[in-house]
């Protein structure tokens, strides 16, 4: 059996484990004429010792000699006990004591278990060396070892499987035939578990400890002293073990210096954390099995002695000296040559030059930051053109512009009749209507196909829903229309708020089919009439819709008619400002072309559009300051990174103007504008705009905020008055104020007067105490924060998820 064996961290209990018998003629192959004789010697005085009584093999007895190295009254004490023990029951571990268990520091005694597992008796007779020892009498010079039993740490710690040996042999616990040492070897594992448990660390420390300071604990084989910690970690990782002959007499007859290295499993079953056996303390050489790997050699180098990569060749590795050059860090990058040369001006064959070498170390960091320092972000200048807007807006000769909303009870069909306008009118083309109807049809959702062409979001295409207001142009001749598509839903009364916050007139679309009329009636039909008059509207379009589920029935129209035209004239609405028109959305009947369809021939009247186009065109007021009530706001580009979208509801602007943003009381400069998504100089009131604003960070911006000139900002109020027509009973009350986009927490706090609904007059008599559905009053209304509004400002007044009340401040 070859006993060369690769060693980095020696177990000899593993080793011997190994050995499976082979150790009886290796012994006598390789001890030495010197060790022979002391074994000859000692085996002879321990027989005298022992008497003719005790039968003992002498192999034992030279075994025993070899690990007390010679030393003939221990051995003949180890071997005495080992047979007073095989006479006597074991203990097992259960019943040791606790006191056994726990105290490290304790004598050795008569019941000590000494890692053969078995326990040894002492005797007068050898108590010269037996005498009772403690490791705290042995350590008292060492007092920072006096660590209490609690605070040991584990430093032997059991693998968690059983370890192979060194030869990849795995410890034999089957009960299979072992060899003596092999045996002695497995005690001593026992016992190492048993001194683990007995806290032995403090021993194991200072066997430690002793390793760190340096004292010579051991002998090499050849018997020089060696220190335990005389060789720094990096030397031992840089040797190169060469294989040792393990010869298994390697030590000589000097004993170890610490009376617990006189037990021999000590001296054999110490780890190398903490072990204070000669063979595990010297550094363990490493040899190298193979050469360091190709990244390894790229990052320290190529080791010493060898031709640089020329590891590589080996078919092994992918790379070869002849196939790559090596790449020079202190150059520029493959992509920093590349950038350098896109950025250089002029021919580009021209040689890239090397960048300077950055500075180093602190050198460096200073430079970085000095050159950090230094940098300024320039805004670019916005020039003031200073045009005259209104002369400018006179010379374009501006269509008509119209933003109309449409509102009704939810699934009257608003969307899929704008969708019908918008394709009829070639605003969408085929194509993208094909596209939708596949996308739609995907999801079960055919007959919405239409509708997608204003309801974009997947949660509305998703649920058959409008939820926010979609915003769409068209033109036809004589007018640029912006639709303003609400949401029917109630829960979604405040974007729809929003939107008829921006519109000139209404389409107010009804589902004449059967049932689904009376329902809208009683649902969102009337309060989004309601509500759009009380925002100031005062033209609505009717389009009784989806005429023809009900075979485009005369009479059902008619009757429809009759009840909408008397519920608006009782709103408010001037008769002659209303417009019905019969029509079927998805069929496209009556909207940009007449209805085809038979049943309907005797509707004589115009179609959708053209009612649309006969509405007045809108007074804009140019002449007052501007206004614009943001709706968005969004980051742009580079170019434009802060922008904000809304409706100039008066005055005029021109980019270079300096705006001042309300609450936020902070100004901004128009670097750029959109006039209906396209670049324009200008814009006036009545048109949708995009500001790109400069010199203001978008903290100071939300929804509903108004801008304006610095000259003549919007005041910012928490409490005023509003001539109010009351949808629900109104007491002093809490309440959400909604502005457009803007809705703030508030409250009535006080009923002021209720007014004549013909001359707007207060009604005299006691202060109200009650305002009643339908009836006109004006009420005291109070906001936490600041909001900004003017006279004749639009509010709507919401409580518990119904509209209340809607108004203008006076
Ligand atoms: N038969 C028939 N069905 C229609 C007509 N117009 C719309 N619909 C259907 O009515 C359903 C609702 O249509 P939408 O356009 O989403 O209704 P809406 O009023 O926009 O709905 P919300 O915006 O969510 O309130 C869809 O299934 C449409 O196909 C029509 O003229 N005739």
């Amino acid at each position: 059996m070859s006993r060369h064996k690769l060693v980095k961290a020696l177990d000899l209990d593993e080793e011997l484990d190994d050995f499976d018998g082979g150790a009886e003629s290796d012994y006598g192959e390789e001890i030495g004429a010197e060790d022979k004789e002391q074994l000859r010697v000692g085996t002879a005085r321990v027989r005298d010792v022992l008497g003719p009584g005790v039968s003992i093999r002498d192999r034992e007895i030279e075994d025993s000699l070899w690990h007390y190295y010679y030393d003939v009254d221990k051995t003949v004490d180890y071997l005495l006990g080992q047979r007073t023990n095989s006479q006597t029951p074991k203990k097992t571990k259960k019943q040791r004591t606790a006191a056994e268990v726990k105290q490290p520091d304790a004598p050795i005694n008569s019941t000590q278990d000494w890692g053969t597992g078995d326990h040894i008796t002492t005797s007068d007779t050898f108590s010269s060396w037996a005498a009772p020892f403690s490791t705290a009498d042995f350590f008292s010079d060492c007092p920072w070892l006096n660590i209490p039993g609690d605070r040991h740490g584990d430093i032997l710690i059991e693998p968690l499987y059983p370890r192979g040996g060194l030869l990849g042999g795995s410890s034999k616990s089957d009960g299979a035939p072992k060899s003596k040492l092999a045996a002695l070897a497995a005690a001593r594992k026992q016992k190492e578990i048993q001194k683990a448990e007995d806290g032995q660390n403090a021993t194991n420390s200072a066997a430690l400890l002793d390793k760190l300071i340096g004292k010579p604990r051991q002998l090499k084989p050849d018997g020089a002293p060696i220190s335990s910690s005389g060789t720094p970690l990096s030397a031992i990782t840089e040797q190169t073990v060469k294989e040792q002959p393990r010869k298994y007499p390697r030590r000589k007859s000097k004993r170890l210096e610490s009376p617990e290295d006189d037990q021999p499993a000590k001296k054999t079953s110490q780890k190398l954390s903490c072990s204070a056996s000669p063979e595990i303390e010297k550094p363990p050489e490493i040899i190298p099995t193979a050469g360091p790997s190709v990244f390894a050699q790229i990052i320290f180098g190529a080791p010493a002695g060898s031709q640089q990569h020329e590891v590589y060749t080996s078919d092994r590795y992918m790379l070869r000296p002849d196939t790559y050059t090596e790449f020079d860090f202190a150059g520029p990058s493959p992509d920093d040559v590349v950038t350098k040369a896109q950025n250089t001006k002029g021919p580009t064959k021209k040689p890239v030059k090397q960048p300077p070498q950055p500075p180093s170390g602190d050198q460096g960091v200073n430079a970085v930051a000095q050159s950090v320092g230094n940098v300024t972000i320039e805004e670019p200048l916005v020039k003031r053109k200073n045009l005259d807007v209104a002369a400018e807006f006179e010379k374009s000769k501006p269509k008509n512009a119209a933003n109309f909303v449409v509102i009704g009870h939810v699934d009257a069909g608003k969307s899929t009749l704008m969708g019908r306008l918008l394709y009829d009118l070639k605003v969408v083309d085929q194509r993208t209507l094909d596209k939708y109807r596949k996308e739609a049809e995907r999801i079960g959702k055919a007959s919405f196909a239409l509708a997608w062409v204003l309801d974009q979001g997947t949660e509305e295409r998703n649920r058959g829903v409008t939820i926010d207001i979609a915003m769409n142009k068209f033109e036809t001749k004589t007018t640029s229309f912006t639709i303003l598509d609400a949401p029917g839903h109630r829960d979604f009364i405040p974007n729809m708020i929003a939107g008829a916050s921006q519109a000139d007139f209404a389409v107010l679309v009804i589902d004449a089919s059967t049932g689904n009329f009376e329902s809208g009636l009683k649902g969102q039909t009337k309060e989004h009439a309601l509500l759009v008059r009380s925002m100031g509207v005062q033209r609505i379009v009717i389009a009784v819709n989806k005429l023809d589920t009900v075979q485009w029935s005369r009479d059902r129209f008619d009757e429809i008619s009759q009840q909408i035209s008397a519920f608006l004239t009782s709103a408010g609405f001037l008769a002659k400002n209303l417009a019905f028109v019969p029509c079927a959305g998805l069929t496209g009947d009556n909207i940009v072309r007449k209805a085809q369809d038979p049943h309907a021939s005797w509707y004589t009247g115009a179609p959708l559009i053209s009612l649309l186009e006969s509405s007045e065109p809108v007074t804009r007021a140019l002449e007052k300051p501007l206004r614009m009530t943001v709706d968005d706001i969004f980051r742009g580009g580079v170019q434009n990174p802060l922008s904000v979208s809304g409706r100039l509801d008066a005055g005029n602007v021109q980019i270079g103007d300096t705006v001042v943003i309300m609450p936020a009381s902070q100004t901004a400069t128009i670097r750029g504008l959109e006039v209906d998504s396209e670049s324009s100089d200008w814009a006036v009131a009545g048109q949708n705009v995009v500001l790109h604003l400069a010199d203001i960070e978008a903290k100071y911006l939300k929804s509903g905020d108004v801008v304006c000139p610095p000259s003549a900002p919007i005041r910012c109020v928490t409490s005023f008055t509003v001539k109010i027509l009351a949808f629900e009973h109104i007491t002093p009350m809490h309440c959400e104020v909604h502005k457009g986009r803007l809705h703030a927490p508030g409250r009535v706090t006080k009923l002021v007067a209720q007014l004549d609904k013909a001359s707007g007059a207060a009604v005299k008599g006691k202060k109200p105490r009650l305002i009643k559905p339908g009836s006109v009053a004006k009420v005291l209304v109070e906001v936490d924060d600041p909001i900004p509004l003017e006279q004749g400002g639009k509010v709507i007044l919401r409580a518990g998820g119904e509209t209340i009340g809607a108004g203008l401040v006076e």
